[in-house]
């Protein structure tokens, strides 16, 4: 299966008459963060679930480093690190009894468990609390707890549902930046959310699920020319001569409107900041800033979904 460690291929979940996945291709690359996104009930946790073999497939395939989760689950099971969207950890033990438990249940030799619970606290900066009952732990250690079990384990892939609902600004980062760490690890990250521009910031790619279906997927910046238009918008401020004529005689330019004091916002058929500087320069004008306006996913998102109720 190449670089993908899974592989969807007209993936189908019925309830009785409903579709909640409706016959999904989807490929993750291996070393990817992989975004699935909708609003609730599009069908990401079923997605999930049945590439984790925790629910029965009505159609279709999916395979998971190679391996069919329904038939082959342990194999699935061992190389991949699942956070569900409530962490199941023993609240009565404490987080280094909770890896060391997981640790017993993967079979991992007692020469290697050690070490390898005591790097993963470290990674996710728990190692001073490594003594202390997981009942004491707030949501975001609860989290970082279960990126650490991911990190022990040596998983290939690791699947999180909603990572970083009902965390506050800063554990919010500071997650993102342990998914990072995974990636650069070389794990493949699927996650699941709502908060789109925390997950613009950290996926590859994204796929948007509507009904049961993916109605887009890609880089956000493809996303983005599917659903808004193709082009480089841009933000210029400058003072000290005819700056919008200037920004309109540049070939590729197509509308120039004015934005904030001494602001334009800039659209054009491709990248022409380098020509828009000289030309300002040339033109005697001072540039105080050149911005490239990275679409939003939340501004994607929001478009695709106002059509499709238009459409429907
Ligand atoms: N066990 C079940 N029995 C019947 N219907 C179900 C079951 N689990 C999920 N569904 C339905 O399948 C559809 C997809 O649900 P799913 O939980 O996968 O969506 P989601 O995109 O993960 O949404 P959320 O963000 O709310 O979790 C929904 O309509 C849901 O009601």
């Amino acid at each position: 299966m190449a670089d993908n460690v899974i592989e969807a291929r007209g993936l189908l979940k019925t309830y009785g008459s409903q579709r909640a996945v409706d016959a999904i291709d989807l490929d993750i690359q291996r070393g990817e963060i992989f975004g699935l996104l909708g609003p609730n009930g599009a069908g990401k946790t079923t997605t999930i679930l049945m590439m984790l073999g925790l629910t029965e497939i009505s159609g279709g395939t999916v395979q998971v480093l190679g391996f069919n989760p329904v038939r082959e689950p342990l194999e699935v099971k061992r190389r991949v690190g699942y956070l569900p969207d409530a962490v199941g950890f023993y609240d009565h033990l404490t987080a280094h009894e909770n890896l060391a438990y997981t640790a017993r249940l993967l079979a991992i030799p007692r020469s290697q468990s050690g070490r390898r619970i005591m790097e993963a606290l470290e990674s996710v900066k728990l190692a001073d609390v490594a003594g202390k009952r997981v009942a004491t732990f707030s949501r975001g250690m609860r989290q970082r707890l279960g990126i650490a079990e991911i990190v022990m384990k040596q998983a290939e892939v690791a699947i999180l549902d909603e990572p970083t609902s009902g965390l506050d600004p800063h554990a919010t980062f500071e997650l993102l930046e342990m998914i990072r760490g995974l990636k650069r690890a070389g794990v493949a990250v699927l996650l699941s959310s709502h908060l789109l521009d925390r997950v613009q910031s950290v996926c590859d790619r994204v796929a948007l699920f509507n009904k049961g279906k993916i109605a887009l997927m890609g880089t956000v910046v493809q996303l983005a020319n599917q659903v808004l238009g193709a082009g480089h918008p841009f933000l210029v401020e400058a003072q000290g001569a005819d700056i919008a004529g200037a920004l309109r005689g540049i070939e590729g330019v197509q509308t120039v409107v004015p934005e904030g004091e001494g602001g334009w916002r800039v659209m054009a058929d491709r990248d022409v900041r380098a020509a828009a500087a000289q030309r300002i320069v040339s033109v005697g004008g001072s540039l105080t800033r050149l911005a490239d306006l990275q679409p939003s996913l939340e501004e994607v998102y929001t478009r695709y979904f106002q059509e499709a109720r238009h459409a429907a």
